[in-house]
């Protein structure tokens, strides 16, 4: 079965959720609290490792019964079972889905035997069974690769640092020479292993990438040597081949893994390399547990399914145009650029899934960084700025590293946050604090200290960073986004939104090599290009 083509905005739910926008929006949070001893407790959820805290967010018991009577609407069970089952829901591109079928409790054969090819190589790696063209065991590996094949692998083998051993790890993405520059300087060939990760094996960037590494890695070692150092991850095997890694060396992975949900496929082979076999299986079997749970659970108690809601609600409603994440923990920094591609390639579309233009707000903005930094930086805006931002703080009960005093102060600054947006400062707790100044001071300062409060967010609080709950985390937000998705009646597997200036950098790569700029490009790109070459 497909996913049904409706338009969200002609649902009975929609017009009840306007009808119910119009009478809360200027609701007070804080009155609800007073109002509803049991807000706290209806609003959010306990589930393994992880409390999850949606009652600073701006809805009431209606507006979650009307969300979940879109979803219905929309057909979301049957939407998720489709997924989980292998449909092919990624209909622009006939493809399946099927990412959770990586980290599921019964996996495909062919998963199986990729994870077994995963173990046995890694784990040599590791041992230093494996050994370079001169007989040393391996102390580096490179990650080439770009998007989905660079952002995921990137993101879990920082986050999961400290489950790290000594292999050293590196990611080259971007086609800027002074990337791979920078790389050669660190690197030593006799002890480094490449992975070219490319799940088409065209993308350019890794192509040139990897060609240039490579033709490093011959001058400073001989062509025999290639075989044993690089490696490649893809679904395309005769590209792979024809770039000169063989077949015993190529880890395949599938058409229905998207690549910005591929970290669990081979595309995470580094991550199994840098942390360990165990913890790379840790990270697939917690995310099947957020697989079950979302799967599984009813959707009044499903934490994606809540999260995926409220985002429509306010991205629909309250018209907001972005969504700040702030995780309390400097090794999840990476997250926010791994969630940039996953939820704006995904839900970044303009046409609905009969091929009309929509005609309500799809994809938000994701943007973000860790506490306490942001706090220090853009938490100005969300505080008393005239936009509204939802806002995502992901926090840890227990440090990874047994220093309590930093970790105690770093998460009262994770509660005060969620506190001051919630509650504001009032102009009676101004009047308090400037008591003692000047009129003139007063009259300076008063309007300035006030906080109008009332600004929303979601408090994730999860006991420790471990592979485990890094892995549900992750599995958590891929569910968020196909919900979302589901919902604006978008397909979020394809990204056609990125071909047009990969085109265009094909052809005007040959005007620079030929100093002969096009006559027909607009007039502002003509001059740019003109400029460049003078
Ligand atoms: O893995 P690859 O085929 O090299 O693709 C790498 C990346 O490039 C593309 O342009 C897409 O925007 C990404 O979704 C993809 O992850």
């Amino acid at each position: 079965m497909a996913l049904i083509a409706k338009n969200p905005t002609e649902t009975k739910a929609w017009a009840q959720l306007q009808a119910h926008f119009e009478k809360i929006e200027t609701a007070e949070m804080l009155t609800w609290f007073k109002k509803d001893a049991k807000r706290v407790e209806q609003l959010s959820l306990e589930w393994e490792d992880f409390y999850v805290d949606f009652s600073k967010n701006r809805v009431d018991e209606k507006t979650v019964e009307l969300l979940l009577d879109l979803a219905h609407e929309m057909q979301l069970e049957q939407a998720i079972q489709a997924q989980f089952n292998g449909v092919k829901i990624n209909q622009t591109e006939n493809r399946a889905v099927w990412h959770t079928a990586l980290r599921a409790a019964e996996k495909p054969k062919e998963v199986q035997q990729n994870l077994e090819q995963i173990k046995i190589f890694s784990e040599k790696l590791i041992t230093g069974e494996k050994k370079g063209y001169s007989g040393k065991a391996f102390t580096d590996i490179v990650n080439i690769g770009i998007g989905g094949s660079d952002l995921g692998p990137k993101m879990v083998v920082e986050a999961l640092q400290y489950y790290k051993n000594h292999l050293q790890t590196h990611f080259i993405s971007n086609i800027d020479s002074d990337h791979t520059a920078e790389l050669f300087k660190k690197i030593n060939p006799e002890t480094t292993l490449f992975i070219v990760v490319s799940k088409s094996f065209g993308t350019q960037e890794t192509l040139v990438n990897a060609s240039t590494i490579r033709s490093w890695f011959v001058e400073q070692a001989s062509q025999e040597a290639v075989e044993h150092h690089f490696v490649a991850v893809s679904s395309n095997l005769k590209a792979v081949q024809d770039f000169g890694i063989l077949p015993e060396n190529t880890f395949p992975m599938w058409d229905w893994v998207g690549g910005r949900f591929s970290l669990w496929s081979s595309v995470g082979l580094s991550i199994a390399c840098a942390l360990g076999y165990k913890n790379f299986t840790d990270l697939l079997a917690g995310a099947q547990k957020m697989d079950s749970h979302f799967s599984q659970a009813p959707f009044r108690q499903n934490i994606p399914v809540l999260m995926g809601l409220i985002s429509v609600w306010y991205n629909n409603f309250f018209k907001t145009e972005t969504e700040a994440v702030v995780p309390y923990s400097t090794y999840l920094e990476k997250l926010i650029p791994y969630l940039q591609q996953a939820v704006m390639e995904s839900n970044g579309k303009q046409t609905d899934r009969s091929g009309e233009p929509v005609n309500y707000q799809t994809g938000t903005i994701v943007w973000g960084a860790v506490g306490s930094n942001a706090q220090h930086a853009f938490f100005q805006l969300l505080h008393q700025g005239t936009k509204l931002i939802p806002l995502d703080l992901i926090g840890f009960k227990k440090p990874l590293h047994p220093n309590k005093e930093h970790h105690g102060i770093l998460m009262a600054n994770f509660f005060a946050q969620s506190q001051a947006l919630l509650t504001g400062k009032s102009a009676e707790e101004v009047e308090k604090e400037i008591a003692g100044f000047t009129p003139d001071l007063k009259k300076r300062q008063a309007a300035y200290k006030l906080f109008k409060g009332n600004k929303p967010s979601t408090s994730i609080l999860i006991n420790k960073l471990t592979p485990s709950s890094m892995g549900k985390l992750l599995a958590m937000y891929e569910h968020k986004i196909f919900v979302q998705g589901v919902i604006w009646n978008i397909f979020s597997y394809d990204q056609w939104g990125v071909e047009l200036g990969k085109q265009l950098a094909k052809k005007i790569i040959p005007q620079l090599k030929e100093k002969e700029i096009n006559q027909q490009l607009d007039a502002s790109t003509q001059k740019l290009l003109k400029e460049f070459l003078s």
